[in-house]
Order: C-alpha cells, then sequence, then structure tokens
C-alpha cells in the first residue's frame, strides 16, 4: 500500500467566466471574441500522505475549494492528473472508481444547504451506506444511531429532523453523513466557519479524535491560518490559483520562508503575536481573469524586484525540506522578514 494517499499533479484548471453587460457588448462588437476565463489553478503539485492533516489556506478566490473539488474527483482538472492511491482518477472504471469516489468525501461549511429538510436524519445519513451496499436497509437505523454516537450527537435524535439541530449540531450530522460511507479521506471545505467560535473548537476536536479512532487522512481548507494551526502536520499556502509555500507546520508558523506567508501570519490573531511586526497585506488580490506576469504576488509584495515581475518563481525544495516559490532564495542576501528574538521579547 503506497505511503501516498492522493496526488496532484500539474493540475489546472479554468473556468469560463459569465461576461458582464461591458464584455457581453465588446463580444458583440468584435472587440473581444471570447468570454473571459478563470485561472482557478495553475500548475499545481501537490501529496497527501495517509494518515497525515494537511492544512490548504489562503485568500477568498485563491482555488482551495477547486482544488478540493478536484481532489475530490467532482470536478475535472482542464490540464493535469489526479492520482488516488496510485491510480489516475480519470482512468479509474467500475468498481475502482466507486471505491475511489466514496473513500474521499468532502464536508462543507454550510451543512443546513446539504441537509434535506424534508428528511430525516436517519435517512440522511443512512441513505448512501444503503444504496452503496455497506450496509442492509435493515440495520439502518442502528448504524446511523452508532454513526451519531461517534460525531457527539445523542442516538435518540435520529427521527429528528434538520431544522431540530442547532448549526453545531447539524455540521456534526453532515459529518457523520461523510463518515457513513467508511471513508479513508476527509476534505473539510471551511467546514467550521459558520460556526461560533466555542464550537468550532469542539469540532476541530471531533475531526481530531476521528482521525484518531479511523485512522483518517484530511485535507483541512481554510482562509484562515489560526484554524490549521491547531491541527494541521503540513500547511500549504496559496496564492492566486498556485502554491507559494508548503512545509511543515513548525516551519510555517515559526520562520515563514515566502513573503506571503509572512504577510498571512501577520494578519493571524496569535497569543503570543510574535508575527505582528510583518506589516499587513497591501492591497487588493488581483483577478484571477487577469493574473499578474511572473510572481502573482510581487504587485503586493514589498521585497519584489525586476525578476519577480518578469518569471514565474518554481516551487523549489529547499534544505529544510520545505517547498518555496520566491525568487528571494536565489538572492546572496536575502531579506530577512522572519521575527527577529528581540522582535520577539518585545512583543511577547
Ligand atoms: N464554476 C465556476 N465558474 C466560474 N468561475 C468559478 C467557478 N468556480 C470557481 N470559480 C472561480 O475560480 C476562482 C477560485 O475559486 P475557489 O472557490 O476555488 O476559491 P477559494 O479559495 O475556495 O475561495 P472561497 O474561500 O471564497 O471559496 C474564483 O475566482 C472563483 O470565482
Amino acid at each position: 500500500m503506497t505511503d501516498i494517499f492522493t496526488e496532484v499533479r500539474n493540475v489546472s484548471k479554468r473556468f469560463s467566466a459569465k461576461p458582464d453587460f461591458a464584455e457581453k457588448l465588446a463580444i458583440k462588437l468584435g472587440a473581444a471574441s471570447t468570454p473571459p476565463v478563470v485561472h482557478a489553478l495553475d500548475g499545481v503539485d501537490l501529496q497527501v500522505r495517509r494518515g497525515e492533516v494537511v492544512g490548504l489556506v489562503g485568500e477568498s478566490g485563491c482555488g482551495k475549494s477547486t482544488l478540493g473539488r478536484i481532489i475530490a474527483g467532482m470536478l475535472p482538472p482542464t490540464e493535469g492528473e489526479v492520482y488516488v492511491e496510485g491510480a489516475e482518477r480519470s482512468q479509474l472504471r467500475g468498481q475502482a472508481a466507486r471505491h475511489a469516489r466514496l473513500n474521499t468525501q468532502i464536508i462543507f461549511q454550510d451543512p443546513m444547504s446539504s441537509l434535506n429538510p424534508r428528511k430525516r436524519v436517519v435517512d440522511i445519513v443512512g441513505e448512501a451506506p444503503v444504496a452503496h451496499g455497506l450496509i442492509r436497509r435493515g440495520e439502518k437505523q442502528a448504524y446511523v444511531e452508532n454513526l451519531l454516537q461517534t460525531v457527539g450527537l445523542d442516538p435518540s435524535m435520529a427521527d429528528r429532523y434538520p431544522h431540530q439541530f442547532s448549526g453545531g449540531q447539524r455540521q456534526r450530522i453532515g459529518i457523520a453523513r461523510a463518515l457513513a460511507v467508511k471513508p479513508e479521506f476527509l476534505i473539510c471545505d471551511e467546514s467550521i466557519a459558520a460556526l461560533d467560535i466555542s464550537i468550532q473548537a469542539q469540532v476541530i476536536n471531533l475531526f481530531m479524535d476521528l482521525r484518531r479512532q479511523l485512522d483518517l487522512t484530511y485535507l483541512f481548507i481554510s482562509h484562515d491560518l489560526s484554524v490549521v494551526n491547531h491541527i494541521a502536520d503540513r500547511v500549504v499556502i496559496m496564492y492566486l490559483g498556485r502554491i507559494v509555500e508548503e512545509g511543515s507546520a513548525d516551519q510555517i508558523f515559526d520562520g515563514p520562508n515566502h513573503p506571503y506567508t509572512a504577510a498571512l501570519l501577520s494578519e493571524v490573531p496569535r497569543i503570543d503575536r510574535r508575527h505582528r511586526t510583518f506589516q499587513t497585506i497591501k492591497g487588493e488580490i488581483p483577478s484571477p481573469m487577469n493574473p499578474p506576469p511572473g510572481c502573482h504576488f510581487h504587485p503586493r509584495c514589498p521585497f519584489a524586484f525586476d525578476r519577480c515581475r518578469a518569471e514565474r518563481p518554481a516551487l523549489r525544495t529547499l534544505a529544510d525540506g520545505r517547498r518555496s516559490a520566491c525568487h528571494l532564495n536565489d538572492l546572496d542576501q536575502r531579506p530577512n522578514f522572519s521575527v527577529t528574538e528581540q522582535a520577539r521579547e518585545n512583543s511577547l
């Protein structure tokens, strides 16, 4: 059995954007010939190893959900390949394709919109395992009650409807539904973002308990670095459709290599406030319909130089094992924006 659960190789995804009024007019007048294209992902390479928790972080619109959906098999990539347990996903057929589909489950932010309000929890959670022949219909009630217990809900609630639950409880129902088909890999796409802070901590604890109990692998998608700080073994930072840095959680939090990672960290409210000395990110994230040339981050980067404006930096493995895509790594004298011990002491 391979150590790598899933891998994406050189994956790009482009969407045709819906043209606005001015763009429709330009197409009609012949000044533009095609609707604008959104470059949601641009040459992404990523591996998720069996049993690890990978945090995928970046600002809204950088392509996190698109990558999650492609890994889950819900969207095809425009270019590149997705491997699941060693096999290229688009080549899988029949039983193998079904296994891959069930083995990776995705949990979204808003459980209410994905829970049918007219169905009881026993049917919401129990439908898929019956349909896929994992359990017999007669076993459904006991199976669902057992799952509700696993996710911290009272089994006697199985006959209730979604509206009879709180937001946190509904997210637990969503988790039970995902677990019902016995996946090994969970993709949590902003799964706690809509919950109150105190409930967020409870749901994170549940995810981590489930990891131990069920040997799960996770891709944890969040726009908030402080969320993945608590749970991720490895953190992947995305900016405008590309991975800019990837490393162990300690590497990322204690000494970011990429200026974008450092800027994101400066915005994280931290108890030790170590990273607040870095200036916050300037300017708006550019449009993925018209990404800047060279390094996508250069218009907002305080350290950008000519090469950053012209040439895309490769995502390279550095001496400490992390990957980073930044031309600063090729300079003899890299600007030091990681926080000095003195600054740490001053800000503590
Ligand atoms: N089906 C689609 N059609 C057109 N554009 C899309 C589609 N899905 C996503 N996009 C665009 O692709 C880009 C990446 O979107 P994506 O949802 O993956 O980003 P994200 O980082 O998950 O952001 P958020 O946290 O706001 O969801 C955005 O510009 C988005 O508008």
